[in-house]
């Protein structure tokens, strides 16, 4: 059996949490970004000794983001629900990561895959619905690009199924399961009709496959060719 990804997926209230990101760099500005495209109201507590200017300017539109200029003390743990740790000091990494452990935080450290509790994913929004995807870390690359794919191929329209779909639920009557009976047959099309599998992902399932294939033959005649 192929080996599995054993991540467990979850969608957070980040909203209702407290988060406390360490570094105001590039990296720090790709971590508060990732956040606040899908949780905008995110109270961000930002220690760092410097912040970029472009980082200043979102903090500058988010009222509940606050920056802190110095270095990270333990204590900033105090207030924090969960943890990003974005500096460019490993030995600071190692610290806030055990610092965070005895508190029973929640930590993600760019970079550095074995001190993460968790990992951000490549997301996919169409109004109300999010497909969040991961890799187990094997290929950020990979995820970037099925995401690109899904937002190519999942159609503008699901929006507005979702929401007239809230409507018809909250308007049928019946005990449970007759409610999902009535909601599986309603969206029947969606699964197995003819939007199942368009020619564009049929396509892309098939291009993907080659193209990889052909790369990774590439790379195993190369990087494993006996030397001349
Ligand atoms: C484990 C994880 C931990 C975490 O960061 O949470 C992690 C770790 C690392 N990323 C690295 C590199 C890159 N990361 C990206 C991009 C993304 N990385 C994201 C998540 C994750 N990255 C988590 C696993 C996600 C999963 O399971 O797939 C995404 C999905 C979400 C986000 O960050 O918001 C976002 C895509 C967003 C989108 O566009 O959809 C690109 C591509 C690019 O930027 O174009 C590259 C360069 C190419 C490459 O390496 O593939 C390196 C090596 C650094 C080095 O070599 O120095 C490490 C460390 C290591 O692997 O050791
Ligand atoms: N910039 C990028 O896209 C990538 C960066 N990396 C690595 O990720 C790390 C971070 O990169 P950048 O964000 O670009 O670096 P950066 O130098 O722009 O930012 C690091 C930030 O950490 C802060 N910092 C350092 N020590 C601190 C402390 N004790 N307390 C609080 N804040 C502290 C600094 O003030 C600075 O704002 C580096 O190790 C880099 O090699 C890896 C891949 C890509």
């Amino acid at each position: 059996m192929p080996a599995q990804n054993p991540l467990f997926p979850a969608f957070l209230k980040l909203e209702n949490l407290h988060v406390l990101l360490v570094g105001g760099g590039n990296v720090g500005l790709e971590k508060l970004t990732a956040i606040l495209r899908s949780s905008p109201e995110t109270a961000v507590t930002i220690v760092s000794f410097s912040f970029l200017p472009e980082l200043r300017e979102v903090a500058a539109r988010h009222h509940r983001i606050r920056l802190v200029e110095r270095g990270w003390e333990e204590t900033d743990l105090d207030a924090a629900d969960i943890v990003f740790a974005a500096t460019d000091d490993p030995a600071l990494h190692r610290r806030i990561k055990t610092a965070a452990r005895a508190r029973r935080l929640l930590v993600n450290v760019a970079d550095t895959p074995d001190l993460c509790d968790f990992y951000l994913s490549s997301v996919v929004q169409k109004g109300q619905l999010k497909v969040a995807i991961s890799t187990n870390g094997k290929s950020p690359t990979v995820a970037k690009r099925v995401r690109a794919m899904l937002e190519e191929t999942l159609p503008e329209e699901l929006d507005e199924v979702l929401q007239q779909m809230t409507v018809i639920r909250g308007r049928l009557a019946g005990d449970f399961a007759a409610k999902v009976k009535s909601l599986n047959a309603v969206t029947a099309e969606l699964a197995g009709g003819k939007a199942y599998e368009s020619p564009a992902t049929k396509r892309w399932r098939r291009v993907a496959t080659g193209a990889l294939l052909t790369a990774g033959t590439l790379l195993a005649t190369r990087l494993f060719r006996r030397p001349e």
